[in-house]
């Protein structure tokens, strides 16, 4: 569990985090999302101690970073995925890791497995992939077994079998009882991965929902109605209580009124329906709404 208390972080004039606090619990994975430069990197560095709060607190499993002893035995993060020494294989580089956390040195065979490099172990990491840089920086966050875990925008330039492969370890590792953080500035990453989502931006909470009530929430809720006869279709759904708009020569828009109740009434009076379909928003969509008055750039 990790726990966000009134975090403000501020460089020089401006505040990268401003009065944020939210919780990250167990068993799921919660999405943090924002556009770029919203301040995600900067909080999760602040969880990690990496950052000092201008303002504010942090706790992990009930106390700030700084006075958890064996660290990684609490929390592992895969921030940039880059820092390794290109000379050492993926096993020494992983060993280090291990006496300087003081961890078994067992757990480096068995992360090597998890994250499938074991037949690639003993290879110089300067001739990594960045798929096997990225699994390699998971191992090192696995490798004290730590029961949260913070992924800053894990997908970044990975193949379509590496992102599958990132968001079924995530699942995975949530339903082994983790907390699981994973920060993305695309909701398209999160749609089928994070249960719950932390929204900020410019600093700023802006929501902190489950993603099955994000889309509910925003889901604009309206019918599509195609008919070869409109005119007494309006006038029999606007009389029931629809509020109807045409949207084309043969096409109907329908707020406040369900499927079976537009066919029902349009059976009854003899009209035929073409297609009646729900539209339903994506999360994507109800991202974008949500963050919209909160992106720093935009093209004109
Ligand atoms: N060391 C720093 N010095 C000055 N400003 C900084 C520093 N680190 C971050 N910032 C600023 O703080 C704001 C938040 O940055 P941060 O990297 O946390 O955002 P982010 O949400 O992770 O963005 P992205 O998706 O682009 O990685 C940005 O405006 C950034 O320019």
């Amino acid at each position: 569990m990790i726990e966000i208390e009134s975090l403000s972080k501020r460089y020089g004039d401006t505040y990268a985090v401003r009065d944020l606090s939210f919780e990250v619990r167990p068993g799921r994975v919660t999405g943090f999302l924002g556009p770029n430069g919203a301040g995600k990197s900067t909080t999760m560095r602040a969880v990690l101690g990496l950052d000092l709060p201008t303002a504010g607190r942090i706790l992990v499993d009930g106390r700030p970073y700084a006075a958890l002893e064996r660290p990684l035995t609490h929390v592992g993060a895969l921030l940039d995925a880059g820092g390794v020494h290109p000379g050492r294989s993926a096993r020494q580089h992983l060993r280090a890791v291990a006496a300087a956390g003081k961890l078994p040195e067992r757990r480096v065979d068995e992360v090597l497995g998890r994250v499938g490099l074991a037949a690639v172990a003993d290879r110089r990491v300067g001739g990594f992939s960045l798929g096997m840089r990225q699994r390699l920086g998971i191992a090192t966050a696995l490798l004290g077994d730590p029961g949260i875990l913070l992924f800053d925008e894990p997908v970044n330039g990975l193949d379509p079998e590496g992102i599958r492969w990132i968001r079924d370890l995530m699942k995975a590792l949530a339903a082994e009882g983790r907390t699981v953080f994973v920060s993305s500035h695309l909701m398209s990453e999160m749609e089928h991965t994070a249960d719950h989502l932390v929204v900020i931006g410019r600093g700023r909470l802006i929501a902190d929902i489950a993603a099955r009530e994000l889309i509910a929430r925003s889901a604009g809720g309206f019918l599509t109605v195609r008919t070869d006869d409109p005119g007494p279709l309006i006038a029999l759904l606007a009389g029931a209580g629809g509020q109807v708009t045409p949207d084309g020569p043969d096409t109907l828009r329908v707020a406040g009124l369900d499927g079976d109740q537009v066919a029902r009434l349009a059976h009854r009076a003899g009209i035929l329906l073409l297609e009646v379909t729900r539209q339903s928003v994506s999360l994507e969509d109800a991202y974008l709404r949500l963050t919209d008055a909160s992106v720093e750039y935009r093209g004109a």
